[in-house]
């Protein structure tokens, strides 16, 4: 799928640690612990650890008071120092963390390219399910976490999806049979997907799915070097195939998701960086949306699963619509909202299940990348699904049982204006990847500014992005640690919807 991964696990290590006295570097495992055990939440997994910490030197009858006033301020330094004052020249890892242990960004200057073709990625370590890697506490631990956490809150049908998040919910919404087929076709497609892999920290570790990706028409797929190098950032920097074309099941179900995604667009308020071009297949409808291409996992069994992340948006763009049909076994579908540093402590992160059956679409509306992370959470037991429908006979009888199995399809957009060749490179000389400044640590820049006489205004205060280097997702955590603000403009990004006001 492409966007899961090393950046948001990486990301939160390096939060974290941003948070944290430099001692505490040295043990990533339990501050990845800790991590798993908060869903992520940076700020309870750092109280939880000064916590520990506390408990621990109050045993040793050393001034407290003292410590956590001095980590404090450190913290506040760590924060406001590593925010940057340009869009260009500083390294990402500079950005969130400022004593990332182990992934030291390059300076400027020493930066060597380096590559990362798959056949190079080192094998002499095991590589890990990343679940074994992020295994959970042991109890006693999280007993010393009592930050206040809010229950996950089940959203079981549609109408409580839309109260409470940027995202809708369908039920049903392929014909029984074609749902069934497209299921059936996608398992047999699924047995060549790979795992997704990347390096965390000393650990080559790997995703507990598979996924794959798809283009629609050749001709979205431009020249080959281009994608070549889209489906090498789909793959975290992995050299991989050039995307299958949508078998045609698919091609017959994204016909249906369209009309129901481009209903709900109508109805809802546009962002102004979302695509604002002409998608190309006006029905004389008002099309606003078309899917070109399409990311598939693959679930076996409960423990089958993805970690929490948003969705890259290097090609998608800002504020992207992303409709994910589901098909085979119910799974939840987790969602938690980011809350930007301006909120922290006024507002509690809320977490969100919402159930996905067989033929359901979720659409992830736009802003949903941008507020939300999404999982699909391991389980102890999922229901067993039984296809109301025989396996169509051309396709050669599956080795495995279906019963356990969940697809996911998720149609995109692939925006022209995020065409591959226009995506800024590293000093590696990878395609950088894109992601939406969820923390809201520019707007923070723009606050301090503002303390000093700059402007604040509302439209300041929309989400930022950037463009960093991820090429050490695939290089034994060896990236070059650049990364630059995007700037719409000044890269020529549009047309947005903003101009069609
Ligand atoms: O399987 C799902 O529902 C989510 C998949 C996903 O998050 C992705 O493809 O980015
Ligand atoms: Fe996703």
């Amino acid at each position: 799928m492409g966007s899961d991964g090393p950046e948001d696990t990486d990301t939160l290590l390096a939060l974290l640690c941003s948070l944290l006295p430099d001692e505490f570097s040295s043990s990533q495992q339990t501050l990845i612990e800790v991590l798993l055990q908060t869903e992520g939440d940076v700020e309870m997994a750092a109280g939880i650890l000064l916590k520990q910490h506390t408990n621990r030197k109050r045993k040793r009858n050393t001034s407290l008071d003292s410590w956590l006033t001095r980590s404090d301020a450190a913290t506040q330094t760590k924060r406001l120092s590593s925010v940057p004052s340009s869009s260009a020249g500083f390294s990402h890892n500079q950005l969130v963390s400022g004593s990332s242990p182990q992934k030291k960004p390059r300076s400027e200057g020493s930066a060597t390219p380096t590559t990362t073709k798959r056949d190079r990625l080192p094998t002499s370590k095991p590589v890990k399910n990343l679940l074994e890697v992020l295994r959970p506490q042991p109890p006693q631990a999280s007993a010393t976490a009592n930050a206040p956490r809010l229950p996950p809150l089940t959203l079981s049908n549609p109408s409580l999806v839309t109260q409470h998040t940027p995202c809708t919910l369908h039920l049903g919404v392929l014909p029984p049979e074609l749902a069934c087929r497209l299921f059936y076709t996608m398992l047999h497609e699924a047995q060549d997907w790979s795992k997704n892999k990347w390096w965390l920290f000393d650990r080559l570790v790997e995703s507990p799915h598979r996924s794959s990706l798809y283009t629609r028409h050749p001709a979205e797929a431009g020249n080959d070097a281009a994608w070549q190098n889209i489906t090498r950032a789909w793959y975290n920097g992995r050299l991989s195939d050039a995307p299958k074309q949508f078998p045609s099941p698919m091609e017959e179900a994204c016909m249906i998701v369209e009309k129901i995604v481009n209903v709900e667009m109508r109805k809802r308020k546009r962002f102004p960086l979302e695509w604002g071009g002409d998608p190309d297949n006006s029905d004389g409808e008002g099309c606003i949306w078309r899917a070109n291409f399409a990311a598939a996992n693959c679930y076996e069994g409960a423990k089958g699963a993805v970690g929490f992340h948003s969705d890259r948006l290097t090609t998608i763009g800002p504020y992207p619509t992303i409709a994910s049909l589901s098909l085979g076994t119910r799974r939840v579908f987790r969602l938690r909202e980011v809350i930007p540093l301006d909120e922290v402590g006024k507002r509690a992160a809320q977490t969100f299940d919402v159930p996905l059956p067989h033929n359901s679409l979720c659409i992830m509306h736009a802003s949903t990348q941008e507020r939300f992370k999404h999982s699909i959470p391991p389980r102890n037991t999922i229901d067993r699904f039984y296809p109301p429908y025989s396996p169509p006979t051309d396709l050669p009888k599956l080795a495995f049982d279906p019963g356990h199995c969940r697809i996911n399809v998720t149609f995109r957009f692939f925006r022209p204006d995020f065409h591959p060749d226009t995506i800024p490179r590293c000093k590696c000389g990878e395609m950088t990847t894109l992601r939406p400044d969820m923390k809201g640590w520019q707007r923070e820049q723009v606050r301090n500014d503002s303390l000093k006489g700059g402007p604040e205004s509302s439209s300041e205060r929309s989400t930022g992005y950037w463009w960093a280097c991820t090429a050490g997702d695939q290089n034994e955590g060896k990236g070059c640690g650049f990364w630059k603000v995007m700037d719409v403009k000044a890269e020529g990004r549009g047309p947005f919807a903003s101009d069609l006001y």
